[in-house]
């Protein structure tokens, strides 16, 4: 039974997004005051360039910010890297690893995957782990197996509800419109509930577990209705106040 975890809505704005791209964080970080706080949590990843101004527009309202990613080592001779301990100083309190961005373009592996976040858990930052099958490992029926597989490599066995949100985002569905079915949403949060399960125990049943992929004012409510689904983690449509916020406001139906 989920129904008691409290449900987050997180955007990723990926490598989008300067100074004037705050006044949507502003308004975000207004909406969040009008009620919708009582509903759910909200936390924005935006560029590491811009976490300090991002912490403070959103200064005194609930909206919590994220980075996109953490090198695993503390410190040290990594020329371009950011480290968790860094976006901790500069007042993050969520990273995101494993974006499918990033095993693709970075050629991140579980292992690595798993080393970022236990780097967020030392400095005190919440991981919000992302796993997802690409489309050719759907059409070949791998889907359960692939998450099995990123579950058991990307998420140590001491990950618990306060230090990792797990992200379901299957790569064909980023930033392509196209959605899986809600009852293959449904498959596919509870084939993570019980592989988190077997990894950490009983502790998975509070664990938050995201979908990701195309969510949108438009589908946010079926998608987010589905049993095990506890909130989304936005692309695009996190860059404009009104579409994250009217995406957040399903909960309110609920
Ligand atoms: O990758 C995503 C969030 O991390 C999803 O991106 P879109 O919402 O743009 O499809």
């Amino acid at each position: 039974m989920t129904a008691a975890i409290r449900p987050l809505v997180a955007g990723n704005w990926k490598m989008n997004g300067t100074a004037e791209s705050l006044v949507e964080l502003r308004l975000i970080g207004r909406g969040f005051m009008g009620g919708l706080e009582l509903a759910a949590d909200a936390v924005v990843c935006v560029p590491a360039t811009l976490i300090t101004r991002a912490c403070a527009a959103i200064e005194g309202n609930p909206v919590r910010i994220g980075g996109q990613d953490c090198h695993a080592f503390e410190s040290g001779a990594h020329t371009g890297d950011i480290s968790a301990e860094m976006l901790k100083d500069a007042g993050a309190t969520h990273v995101i690893v494993g974006h499918s961005e990033r095993r693709i373009d970075h050629g991140e592996s579980d292992a690595e995957v798993n080393a970022k976040a236990e780097a967020a858990w030392r400095a005190g930052l919440c991981a919000i782990v992302c796993i997802g099958e690409t489309r050719d490992q759907r059409e070949r029926g791998e889907t359960n197996a692939v998450l099995s597989r990123q579950i058991e490599g990307s998420i140590a066995a001491a990950a618990s509800p306060a230090n990792t949100i797990v992200a379901y985002e299957p790569v064909w569905a980023i930033g392509t419109g196209l959605t899986p079915s809600p009852a293959d949403v449904a498959n596919a949060h509870a084939h993570i509930r019980s592989e988190l399960e077997r990894r950490i125990g009983s502790e998975a049943a509070r664990m938050r577990i995201l979908y990701g992929g195309s969510v949108k004012p438009s589908n946010a409510a079926e998608l987010l209705s589905i049993a095990n689904v506890n909130g989304a983690l936005i692309g695009g449509a996190s860059l404009k106040a009104k579409d994250f916020l009217s995406i957040a406001d399903a909960y309110r139906t609920f």
